[in-house]
């Protein structure tokens, strides 16, 4: 898929083709707290990034286009709406005379599967246009152009564990973790994020939460098996609805539950990925192929959350 859109900006010096990963995004703990008056629901997740991602490459210019290959390119949709694009336009509008140029996004995560995909694209695309143009990562116009795009881009952006809260537009400090192994395991259907916050029903103001914050028992952890027991005492709000429209979650959530090592089974985000954490790569690897090898037809990878 390939398409060419209007000339956006000035031509630069050509520094060579710039490359960047866009990790997928993990929720490792997700609460509803509410919904506001503009509709959006109000979040407290604990936001972390895993090792497999997809790739994009920026050869700076004029001109904005954008061309997606990859195993998962077809479920990225028209190429016109992709957030690649949608993120460089909209830091362009901020930005006359930014340096735009071809993007190349080799599609490796699958898509509408709560792993922000997209989201990590965007992010993506605008550190590779932040490098072109020689902007921090902090300009005003990028975490604009970030929040425009989505309300995971601003998450995604810099890519390191955080808290996230509102609807994604405000973020913690960093929080660093230890490295987790874990798997991610995607059944195979597409969940679209509006479907299944519509589908929670709330009214419009705060819910009545009993989750306690995890955020000081979080802080400065070291060991990842005390901290997947703190992170058990938390949970994603979302997964009810999800499993309510995709029953296919419960079946992966089970074939994770299933694996002896496995320490903690959830979704991520909205679905329908779900994610197992483990106490060492050997046993995630372990995991992965059991569950790969008795479901052929859904995505299953081996990979380390940090
Ligand atoms: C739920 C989360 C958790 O990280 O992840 P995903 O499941 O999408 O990966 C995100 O908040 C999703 O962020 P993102 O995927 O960027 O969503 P957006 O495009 O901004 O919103 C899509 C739609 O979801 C609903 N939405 C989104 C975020 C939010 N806080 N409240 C909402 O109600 C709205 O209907 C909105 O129109
Ligand atoms: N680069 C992209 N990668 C994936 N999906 C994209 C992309 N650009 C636009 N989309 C659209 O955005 C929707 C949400 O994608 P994604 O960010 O992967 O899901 P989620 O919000 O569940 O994490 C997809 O259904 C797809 O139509």
């Amino acid at each position: 898929m390939a398409a060419d859109l209007p000339a956006a900006g000035e031509t630069g010096v050509s520094p060579g083709r710039l490359n960047e990963k866009a990790r997928a995004k993990v929720n490792l703990t997700l609460a509803v707290l509410g919904r506001r008056a503009d509709g959006l629901h109000v979040l407290d997740s604990l936001v972390a990034f895993a090792g497999i991602a997809d790739e994009l490459s920026l050869e700076p210019g004029a001109d904005l286009s954008l061309e997606v290959s990859g195993p998962r390119a077809d479920e990225t949709g028209a190429l016109a709406d992709n957030l690649v694009l949608k993120a460089a336009k909209a830091l362009g509008e901020r930005h006359p005379g930014l340096v735009l140029g071809h993007f190349r996004l080799d599609k490796r995560l699958p898509a509408a599967a709560g792993i922000g995909g997209g989201s990590s694209d965007a992010a993506a695309a605008l550190r590779l246009l932040a490098r072109a143009n020689g902007l921090p990562l902090t300009d005003e116009r990028i975490l604009v152009a970030a929040r425009a795009t989505g309300s995971d881009v601003p998450v995604c952006l810099e890519g390191v564990s955080r808290w996230m809260r509102g609807a994604g537009e405000s973020l913690s400090a960093p929080v660093p973790l230890p490295p987790l192994p874990a798997i991610l395991v995607n059944p195979g259907v597409a969940t679209p994020t509006a479907d299944v916050f519509r589908a929670l029903a709330l009214p419009v103001g705060p819910v009545a939460s009993s989750e306690l914050s995890l955020a000081a028992a979080i802080e400065g952890e070291r060991s990842p098996v005390r901290l997947i027991d703190n992170l058990r005492r938390g949970g994603n709000d979302l997964e009810p609805p999800a499993l309510a429209l995709r029953p296919a979650i419960a079946e992966a959530l089970g074939a994770l539950r299933d694996q002896p090592a496995c320490r903690l089974a959830r979704m991520s985000g909205s679905g329908a990925t779900v994610f197992g954490l483990f106490e060492t790569v050997e046993a995630a690897v372990e995991a992965r192929l059991a569950i790969a090898e008795h479901r052929p037809g859904w995505w299953v990878v081996d990979t380390v959350i940090c």
